[in-house]
């Protein structure tokens, strides 16, 4: 089944530059995607349309089948939209467990609980210290409670922008392993990535994004060849060449 659907999707900051220029792809239940591309290609931007996040000119975004093109984010988590953003995407003031019980006001009050423990023995490192603050969590266990936040709604996808930016090799390790096990779970993973080496180990679908319109979607195996990669980012081989 077809979890996420992009037709022709046009989208940006101004009506008259877009940004993404006519991207269309499918993702399929369970799988694991990611989206490469060179700095300023229109990655980020893409997939907060897809979120809600940034106003679509045209085309449309399909989520289980239901349109949900231009649909505001806070309607879209309702819908099954999982979104990690890059930056600010826990309460750093606030413990874990209060982080995890704000996202869970969305859930009908019974479940709630349930929900916490379900996060709590999927990521046992937040689950043996609920009561630490956020913002004493390194880089790669943030981005594991970020995570946690979007999948207690148990979203249909979830998206992430970029969730080892900034990060030292051995934290990125760590959040390729968090998504790994979240993949291995079930989930329908898309992530957009800078760190093309760990994003193709993980991921079994790529896709290249170059000046907001796709240069290449296949299998991640395919892009291990730095060189057809390098040829995809400078923008010397299309779609149809690299087909
Ligand atoms: N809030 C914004 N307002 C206006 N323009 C923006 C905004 N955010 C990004 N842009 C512009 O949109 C273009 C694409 O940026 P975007 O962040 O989507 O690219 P990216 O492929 O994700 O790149 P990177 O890997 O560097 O994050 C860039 O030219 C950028 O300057």
């Amino acid at each position: 089944m077809t979890t996420l659907a992009l037709r022709d999707l046009k989208a940006g900051y101004d009506r008259d530059l877009p940004i993404v220029k006519g991207v269309s792809f499918e993702v399929e239940e369970g799988e694991c995607l990611c989206i490469l591309g060179p700095n300023g290609a229109g990655k980020s931007t893409m997939i907060k349309a897809v979120a809600g996040l940034v106003p679509t000119f045209g085309g449309t975004v399909h989520l289980n089948g239901a349109d949900i093109t231009g649909l505001a984010s806070h309607q879209l988590v309702r819908k099954g939209m999982g979104f990690v953003p890059q930056t600010e995407n826990i309460f750093t003031s606030l413990t874990i467990l209060e982080n995890l019980q704000i996202a869970a006001q969305l859930l009908p009050a019974a479940e709630r609980a349930n929900r916490i423990a379900a996060m709590f023995d999927m990521f046992p490192d937040l689950g043996s210290r609920p009561r630490t603050e956020a913002g004493a969590l390194s880089g790669g266990q943030r981005q594991m409670l970020a995570a946690a936040r979007a999948l207690l709604t148990e979203p249909k996808v979830l998206i992430l922008d970029e969730p080892s930016a900034g990060l030292s090799p051995k934290l990125v390790g760590q959040v390729f392993d968090t998504l790994r096990r979240i993949s291995a779970a079930g989930v329908t993973l898309v992530l957009v990535e800078q760190n093309v080496r760990a994003a193709l180990a993980l991921t079994e679908r790529a896709l290249v994004l170059v000046d907001g319109r796709l240069a290449h979607d296949g299998p991640a195996d395919d892009l291990h060849d730095g060189k057809l990669l390098g040829e995809l980012f400078l923008g010397h081989r299309s779609a149809e060449a690299s087909a």
